[in-house]
């Protein structure tokens, strides 16, 4: 599933259109049938439905929907938000069809006359605007938008809540909330940022036929999914043994934070990581000791640096505190060049004035900031950063050539190519202190044994986020009483799945 902007959408309507040879009038037609289809499964006859069109192509699939639900006997009654004129193109043939079939079309264009309209209005189906929409919503669409949401109807979106920018970086204006949002094709940035999302309500995407080459005009920005995780997971070969699944070095814990390294060194084995030492203060030793008796220990104080000559991958930072030994450590790792580094919570701190080391490396360092950690490193606000995550991500990546998640509700990775995934596994049962040091223990694992380091961070952060969701899903946790050492133990049940 690839996650578009208005322009790349665009584009590849054209693609479908001029390469492909299928009419936008089929488009229209598919997009309409298939959300007509979702509506007749979701809603009874019984109820009263009222089909909102405003002027542009948007409006176009309202017509379509309109045909099809008078077709299997909905009772709809179609309201044009927009005068006549203002209909064109092929919202203005599918609106001939709806005409040919004696299908009333009320004009309505001003406030009171649509609140007259929606009264005993079950259902509201939003096809007003599209990601056709510019600037500040207009009268009297604003005042409509507005009114709507007022109501008690249901409201579904069709393929964006009307006034919703498409796009990251813009800001709401009015927008329809809807109940369920039905997308066209392909899911818009915006549906991903945590100030638009919930407009969307539930939502599903409807494809509508455009052609996979179309895809190849745009930037490479996909969702990951568990037929993704299958294809990618590394195979656990009979004949292998503990060096065949790598050598991790875990290094943080300072000694009021032994916990985030014992979980990042359990989880790593519990990732499949063959060997995991964790190099910590001596006396945070017996502690991690305890719940992770199968790692090794080396003894952190003693040391002002470590060889990491023999490891396969090192995850530093977690739990390591912000002094300045700490940051001699992170120093010190970056410059051996030879084995990929993951750098996590204070690490990310240390790493701020350390950042002109990074395209230095030879070998793959990879970022986990959640997005505090992202405002630290770039100087932004974090609120600048909801905003628009893809496009910091990417700027970040690419400048710095690392390879970056961005931690959230959906978490962002970036390639230092800019290519993106979004992550959608996890719910809010993870936004607790441990869950991060989980991650990077999962990607320390990973990254040891997968070929590729983008395919590495994709299956971690679906991993991670899946193991909390059966957690959840099982009745073992709740959303609330989840801990970051459940999800570790829930990994084995994602395992089982992979077979
Ligand atoms: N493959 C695909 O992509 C397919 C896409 N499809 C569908 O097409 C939709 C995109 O269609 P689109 O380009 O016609 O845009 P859309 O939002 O419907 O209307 C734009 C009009 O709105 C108006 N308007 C704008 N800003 C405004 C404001 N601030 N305040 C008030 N009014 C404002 C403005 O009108 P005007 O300025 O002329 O009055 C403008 O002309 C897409 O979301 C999907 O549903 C499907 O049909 C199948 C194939
Ligand atoms: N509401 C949420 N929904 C889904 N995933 C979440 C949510 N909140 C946090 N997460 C995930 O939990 C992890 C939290 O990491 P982080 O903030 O670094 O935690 P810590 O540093 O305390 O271990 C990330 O992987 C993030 O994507
Ligand atoms: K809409």
């Amino acid at each position: 599933m690839y996650i578009v902007t208005a322009e790349d959408m665009y584009e590849i309507d054209r693609f479908a259109i001029d390469q492909g040879g299928i009419d936008g009038t089929i488009l229209m037609e598919n997009a309409g049938q298939a959300i007509a289809k979702e509506m007749m499964i979701a809603e009874e006859k019984s109820c009263h439905m009222a089909i909102l069109v405003g002027s542009g192509n948007n409006g176009g699939d309202g017509f379509v929907i309109a045909r099809y639900l008078k077709n299997e006997g909905y009772p709809v009654k179609v309201l044009q938000l927009v005068p006549n004129e203002k209909i064109k193109g092929d919202a203005a043939y599918h609106k001939q069809l709806l005409i040919h079939q004696k299908v009333p079309i009320q004009e309505v264009l001003t406030t009171d006359k649509l609140l007259e309209c929606l009264v005993n209005v079950d259902i509201v189906i939003d096809a007003i605007l599209g990601i056709g929409v510019t600037g500040e919503i207009r009268e009297p669409l604003r005042g409509m938008i507005s009114i709507i949401n007022e109501q008690n109807a249901r409201i579904y979106s069709v393929d964006i809540p009307s006034g919703l920018p498409a796009n990251e970086n813009h800001t709401i204006d009015i927008a329809i909330k809807a109940d369920r949002t039905y997308i066209v094709e392909a899911p818009k940035q915006s549906l991903f940022l945590e100030n638009t999302a919930p407009y969307y309500g539930e939502w599903k995407v409807i494809p509508i036929g455009i052609p996979i080459e179309a895809y190849g005009m745009i930037p490479k920005v996909r969702s990951w999914n568990l037929k993704d995780v299958k294809v990618s997971f590394p195979k656990r070969a009979t004949f292998s043994h503990k060096g065949s699944h790598g050598k991790g070095l875990v290094i943080g814990g300072q000694e009021l934070m032994p916990g985030s390294v014992a979980l990042s060194s359990r989880a790593a084995l519990k990732a499949g990581a063959g060997l995991v030492t964790v190099a910590t203060m001596e006396r945070n030793i017996p502690v991690i000791a305890n719940y992770c008796m199968e790692a090794m220990y080396q003894n952190l104080s003693n040391f002002g640096h470590i060889d990491l000559a023999g490891f396969d991958g090192v995850a530093i930072g977690m739990g390591m505190g912000r002094n300045r030994t700490a940051k001699t450590f992170v120093e010190d790792v970056l410059a051996q060049e030879d084995v990929p580094v993951i750098i996590d919570a204070d690490g990310l701190y240390h790493l701020k004035e350390l950042l002109g080391m990074l395209q230095e490396r030879r070998s793959p360092t990879i970022l986990t900031p959640h997005y505090g950690e992202m405002a630290m490193l770039t100087n932004q606000e974090i609120e600048t950063i909801k905003k628009a995550p893809f496009t910091m991500a990417k700027e970040f990546a690419q400048e710095h050539q690392v390879y970056l998640i961005l931690k959230g509700k959906y978490t962002i990775i970036t390639a230092p190519d800019g290519t993106q995934m979004v992550n959608a596994t996890g719910n809010a049962g993870l936004a607790k202190g441990g869950t991060g040091d989980v991650l990077s223990g999962i990607l320390l694992a990973f990254i040891m044994q997968h070929e590729s380091v983008l395919e590495a961070m994709n299956n971690a952060c679906f991993i991670h986020g899946m193991s909390a969701d059966l957690r959840i899903e099982s009745g073992q946790n709740t959303v609330i009483d989840l801990l970051a050492s459940d999800v570790i133990d829930g990994l084995t049940n994602v395992f089982r799945t992979m077979s």
